[in-house]
């Protein structure tokens, strides 16, 4: 498996080991690192190492758990500029937004620690003295499949709420970012788990499948697109095993006239430009009030034009390079199209090469700014998982509603405005799973994330995955005899 990136940085402190892989030389914009593909055979044996792993782990108590996923979660903390480097390499995104990615990672394992010891069932009365009580247990060996938008923290909000359970996972990244993960599997390793509780295995759709139809794998938990996510379904459902299906989104952002103006300005940027843009969550659709348009189009493109793109290494820099050729070339097709149907590039779009010529082969754009837009043009009905915001705009907010609304997707929105019945009312009618009021992207480990509609089901993160990472045994017991019908 081949790794394309402009970087010229060695991997890491400490390489992981392991017979399956080979790291390449590191050579200047290159490959950066070579893996085999794990095939069944590795399957297999990472299901069976797990499936040993999960019976001692299952056992412990909860606070024995917590006690290792707060070292794990002390490890990366100590590590995060070392992990922050990974990931920038690994992924292109800024070294400034990989150092979030790398806390809200440790954050998240944080939080599941704190839960892992509350984790009850109940007790209930019955008649005569009976009573009945229930247990959460575990579900057995989790599968975790990643895209390669947030590859550290996509396998912390995966493998955090599994394990807190009492489960084992094992863990597949993109084939486009299989590096900062192995840090991972190191760093639990280090802080306590069983050895094969927490395994990465390489490769792409082939070994995805190998995963997902295993007999013994309970469950998978899914972060790619919405076609990727419907294979998942089909493959689970021969199994009839639970899923977690986090996919794509097209999501609306609506700025009323009565807003912060200077923030909503941010907040667009927030919803549109992290990670190249390359986010599931990302306010594409920026619904605009008439009266503030001119406004606002005219401070959002100086700020997006103020961007720094370059090398995703230097402190300075905002956006780096997108995550492969391929994607770029689909991203600044979605570009022309949209010329091509009527809008208008406000700024951006186009290819970047950067003055250093040690980047000139990166996969860099400026981003784009695009107005004049109709929500029948495909850049507005497309998800495009690059820099690329599209500016509507509006008069009312029963339209607005509507046309927000008007989606197969449904993962998130964003409100902005000073009236506060108004933010309530809007978020309370739109059909999106994550919604922000007056700031948009942020993602605090202690709120559910997920998508309505086809942007998936089932949530990460928040108390309520721990639902999504165990059962519920229920046990009766009776304290008299036997009423028998015969
Ligand atoms: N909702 C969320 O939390 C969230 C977060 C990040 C990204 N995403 C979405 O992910 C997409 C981009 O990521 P991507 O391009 O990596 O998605 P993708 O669907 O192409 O791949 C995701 C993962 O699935 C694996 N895979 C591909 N085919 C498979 C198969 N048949 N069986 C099993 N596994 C298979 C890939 O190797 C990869 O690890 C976007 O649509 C984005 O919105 C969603
Ligand atoms: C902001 C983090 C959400 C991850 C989706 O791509």
């Amino acid at each position: 498996m081949a790794l394309n990136h402009r970087a010229a940085v060695s991997l890491s402190r400490k390489e992981p080991r392991g017979p399956r892989w080979r790291f390449c030389p590191v050579l200047l914009g290159r490959v950066i690192a070579t893996f085999a593909c794990s095939g069944e055979k590795e399957v297999n044996l990472a299901v069976q190492d797990a499936k040993a792993a999960f019976k001692i782990w299952s056992q412990k108590s909860g606070m024995e758990r917590c006690r290792v996923l707060l070292e794990a979660a002390r490890i990366i903390r100590e590590r995060r500029d070392e992990i922050a480097t990974v990931e920038t390499i690994n992924n292109g995104k800024s070294i400034f937004e990989a150092r979030w990615d790398i806390d809200t990672s440790w954050q998240c394992l944080e939080y599941y620690a704190g839960l892992a010891g509350s984790m009850a069932g109940e007790h209930i009365q019955l008649p005569g003295g009976s009573f009945g009580y229930t247990r959460r247990e575990p579900l057995g060996v989790c599968v975790g499949i990643g895209a390669w938008n947030y590859p550290f923290q996509i396998a912390c909000w995966k493998s955090a709420p599994a394990l807190a359970c009492g489960n084992a996972m094992i863990f597949k990244p993109s084939p486009f970012t299989p590096v900062s993960v192995l840090l991972l599997a190191e760093i639990y390793t280090e802080a306590g788990v069983p050895p094969g509780l927490f395994n990465v295995v390489q490769g792409g759709a082939a070994t995805g499948q190998f995963l997902c139809l295993h007999r013994d794998v309970a469950k998978v938990s899914f972060t790619g697109s919405v076609p990727t996510g419907s294979k998942i379904m089909e493959m689970a459902a021969k199994g009839i095993k639970p899923i977690t299906l986090e996919l794509g989104g097209k999501s609306p952002l609506i700025i009323f006239s009565d807003c912060d103006l200077e923030n909503a300005v941010k907040g667009a940027l927030m919803a549109n430009f992290l990670t190249q843009g390359e986010v599931c969550c990302n306010g594409t659709r920026v619904f605009v009030q008439k009266e503030i348009l001119e406004k606002f189009t005219k401070e959002v493109v100086k700020l997006t034009q103020g961007i720094k793109i370059g090398d995703p290494l230097l402190e300075g820099t905002r956006m780096g390079p997108l995550i492969n050729r391929p994607h770029l070339e689909r991203v600044l097709g979605f570009i022309k199209l949209a010329k091509e149907q009527g809008a208008k590039v406000l700024c951006g779009g186009d290819v970047y090469v950067p003055e250093d010529p040690k980047l000139k082969d990166g996969y860099y754009m400026r981003p784009c700014v695009l107005t004049d837009c109709r929500d029948d043009m495909t850049c507005v009905r497309e998800e495009i998982f690059g820099p690329v915001m599209s500016i509507l705009s509006f008069d009312t907010e029963a339209e607005v509603l509507e046309r927000a609304n008007n989606t197969t997707f449904g993962l998130a929105a964003g409100v902005f405005t000073r009236d506060i019945q108004r933010a309530h009312r809007v978020v309370a009618g739109l059909q999106a799973g994550m919604c922000f009021i007056n700031n948009y992207n942020v993602s605090p480990v202690e709120l559910p994330f997920g998508g309505y509609k086809k942007s998936g089901f089932g949530r990460e993160n928040g108390r309520v995955t721990i639902e999504y990472y165990s059962q519920l045994k229920t046990v009766c017991v009776e304290m008299g005899d036997v009423e028998s019908a015969f």
